[in-house]
């Protein structure tokens, strides 16, 4: 990690896509009166060439004019004196992008995983993956409801920032928060993670649901026993019950799993309409794709009982057909609410 002197007014985001350029949007503005710098590193040359004449990342957000102040660069060199450092690269790429910059890190700035998901060959939490090659145990995270469409335009919007320390939280929460973008504080890293991870999975659900016409009773009813399962998991990890009834949980499941905006939901309307998991997804990044079998295991693993999340797995792998796992989910023993 590097040594120089930290400019405590500088913010670094790291991945040029949509999350990403959105961040760097509500990172300038949270600045108010004060100047910030803030650095969005993309790792490809001709996409800083794009935003250099046409003032857009038209890939990512296409039609959205990005604020003037704003440093899009390809040169990891620039992200060294980042006193925030946020990691908005998929989930998948995050170890792999914070071994890559560790030289460039200081060593005393806040870094946040901003993704959602969990490794995919273990069920690791993203900032244990992205702290180990770090050297760190104390990478925060920030998710939540939040297109980033949605964040870009200025269109109010709240999320939560957990830390290691509640004061590690208030403060980047408090740095990171601007007119239109809030962010709660919270210490539960573990419930915050895998509420995030966990509703990409149920989005995927209600995507099925509508895909396959099994009506909004079906729909509501998912997002409430998937609430259930995902606290119940979140219990065993060691995380807070309660932090998925908050924005990273309800919240963001309420959104995805009912806006058409969510990639999640779409993936699981072409999968509810008969479509093979392989082209559902087509080029866009499918994070719930990536969770549900990992989590499934997990769940399995740890004795905890996750049936939608089981039966989303197994229908991107194409060991159940959707009639098949309703009529699992239909017919398991009664339980207590
Ligand atoms: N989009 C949204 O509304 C929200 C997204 N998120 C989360 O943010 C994360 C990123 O999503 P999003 O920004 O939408 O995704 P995008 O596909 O829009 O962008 C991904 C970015 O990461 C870069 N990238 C992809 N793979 C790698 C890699 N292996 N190494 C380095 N860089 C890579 C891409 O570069 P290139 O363009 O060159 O491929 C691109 O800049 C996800 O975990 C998602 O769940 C969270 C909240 C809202
Ligand atoms: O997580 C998101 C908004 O909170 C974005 O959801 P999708 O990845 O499903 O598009």
């Amino acid at each position: 990690m590097s040594e120089r002197p930290l400019d405590a007014n500088s913010v670094a985001v790291i991945g040029a896509g949509a999350f990403g350029t959105a961040l760097a949007v509500a990172a300038l503005q949270a600045g108010g009166p004060t100047p910030r710098r803030v650095i969005l590193l993309s790792r490809r040359e001709s996409q800083v060439e794009d935003f250099k004449t046409s003032g857009r990342n038209e890939d990512a957000l296409p039609g959205i004019a990005l604020p003037e102040g704003l440093i899009v660069t390809a040169e990891p060199d620039a992200i060294e004196q980042a006193g925030t450092v946020l990691l908005a690269v998929p989930s998948q790429a995050q170890g792999e992008m914070a071994r890559a910059l560790l030289p460039l890190i200081a060593r005393r700035a806040d870094v946040v995983v901003c993704a959602k998901g969990l490794e995919r060959e273990t069920g690791r939490l993203l900032t244990e993956v992205v702290g180990e090659q770090l050297h760190r145990d104390d990478i925060a995270v920030l998710s939540g409801p939040g297109f980033a469409a949605d964040i870009a335009r200025g269109l109010p919007t709240a999320m939560t920032l957990a830390a290691a320390s509640a004061e590690q939280a208030h403060a980047i929460a408090t740095r990171l928060s601007g007119p239109t973008f809030r962010l709660y504080a919270s210490t539960d890293r573990v419930g915050v993670q895998l509420g995030g991870a966990l509703k990409n999975v149920l989005a995927i659900a209600c995507g099925i649901i509508e895909g396959a016409g099994l009506g909004e009773s079906a729909r509501a009813a998912m997002i409430s026993r998937g609430l259930a399962e995902m606290s119940r998991l979140v219990t065993a990890r060691g995380g807070v019950a309660d932090t998925v009834r908050g924005l990273s949980g309800l919240g963001d499941l309420v959104l995805t799993g009912t806006s058409h905006q969510s990639r999640n939901l779409r993936y699981g309307i072409a999968l509810g309409r008969g479509g093979a998991a392989r082209e559902a997804a087509g080029r866009e990044l499918v994070e719930g794709a990536l969770a549900a079998s990992v989590a499934a295991q997990d769940a399995a693993a740890r004795g905890i009982d996750m049936p939608i999340t089981q039966a989303v797995a197994a229908i991107i792998d194409g060991g159940f057909d959707i009639r098949a796992a309703v009529d699992a989910l239909m017919s398991r023993p009664i339980t207590q609410e």
